[in-house]
């Protein structure tokens, strides 16, 4: 008996096949990220990240299975910040599928567009759940994060206006030329303070280690989604801004050693899985934070999803 082993699938075969599409990612995002504030639908233990220092890179270790969608996988990723000084991405990963019922690998892909889009898809669905507004939207970064957010939060909400900071002020304009050229009015900024002001929705994707978002600069009402990991999950956002704002994540479990610095300091956080599912109501009029931290869930129902949709392909 012969086995060909599994299914391979690059990044560039995933994107220009276009199996991750975002009207059918989001709802199986916003599912994923409903069930794990439910019993028994999903297993995701704490990931592992072992942070190596001396080479200033991180490698994670993701396991998930998600009972309802039958999705079991593991994803490793790793961040190398320095990556973009040699061109490369700073974010990059491997995801297993596997057979649920047999444990066999069924489809091994790469991992970057997975984490591009469902990184962006859960910030989507987080806005959609804790806010109104959504006039200007403000993008700190202008990275692989940056476009993916900008790309999702205009596809679901139609901004009349999107702005780019980035501490390097050509990876603003550069963003920013890229999404005119798409037809949306963008405008790229020097300062951080300029960019943020009366924005209704903000987004943080950066490698910053230390607060580059102040509260005092926020309009009252404004919901932000925190999704860089410098130094820990919760290094742009300055400390008083937590302390302003109703804080969200996408799983507790994580948040206990993820986020411990903010829960030292007495703050609350809640899932965004309970405001999805109706038991917690979200305070609209006060500014919101998602800190997005990543889960694994996220990855194997993304998974799940692009060997359904290569399945389709190949029929
Ligand atoms: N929450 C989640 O699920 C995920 C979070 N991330 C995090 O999102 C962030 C962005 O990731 P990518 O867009 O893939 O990386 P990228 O390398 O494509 O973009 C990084 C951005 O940060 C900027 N930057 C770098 N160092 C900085 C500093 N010291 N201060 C301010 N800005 C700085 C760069 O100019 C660039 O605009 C990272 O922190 C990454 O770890 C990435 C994937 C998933
Ligand atoms: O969830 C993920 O995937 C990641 N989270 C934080 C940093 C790298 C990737």
């Amino acid at each position: 008996m012969t086995d060909s082993g599994p299914l391979y699938l690059t990044d560039e075969f995933i994107r220009n096949n276009k199996l991750l599409k975002l009207d059918k990612l989001i709802p199986v995002i916003q599912n994923a990220m409903a069930s794990v504030s439910k019993n028994d639908e999903v297993i995701q233990p704490p990931r592992t990240i072992m942070n190596i220092p001396s080479l200033n890179g991180a490698l994670l270790s993701m396991p998930a299975f998600c009972k309802y969608d039958d999705a079991l996988a593991c994803k490793l990723v790793t961040a190398y910040p320095k990556n973009a000084d040699k061109g490369l991405p700073s974010v990059q990963g491997t995801v297993l599928l596997f057979d649920s019922t047999t444990g066999k690998v069924c489809a091994i892909m790469d991992g970057i567009e997975i984490t591009t889009w469902r990184t962006a898809a859960a910030s989507a669905v987080a806005t959609k759940y804790l806010h109104n507004g959504t006039a200007v939207l403000a993008i700190l970064g202008s990275g692989t994060q940056a476009r993916s957010h900008a790309e999702t939060l205009d596809y679901c909400f139609n901004f009349q206006q999107i702005r780019i900071w980035n501490h390097k002020y050509e990876g603003a304009q550069t963003l920013t030329k890229e999404l005119t050229a798409k037809g949306k009015n963008a405008v790229a900024y020097h300062s951080v303070e300029e960019c943020v002001q009366d924005a209704d929705v903000i987004v943080t994707a950066t490698f910053a280690s230390s607060p580059i978002l102040k509260g005092k600069w926020i309009k009252p009402g404004a919901h932000i989604n925190a999704v860089g990991a410098g130094i820990n999950h919760h290094s742009e956002l300055d400390v008083d801004l937590y302390k302003l704002a109703c804080v969200y994540t996408d799983t507790m479990a994580s948040a206990e050693t993820e986020l411990k610095g903010l829960l030292e300091e007495g703050m609350t956080i809640e899932e965004v899985g309970d405001i999805i599912n109706g038991t917690k109501s979200a305070d609209r009029g006060m500014i919101t934070v998602f800190q997005s931290l990543g889960m694994a869930v996220e990855d194997a129902v993304s998974a799940k999803l692009i060997y359904e949709e290569y399945k389709k392909i190949k029929k």
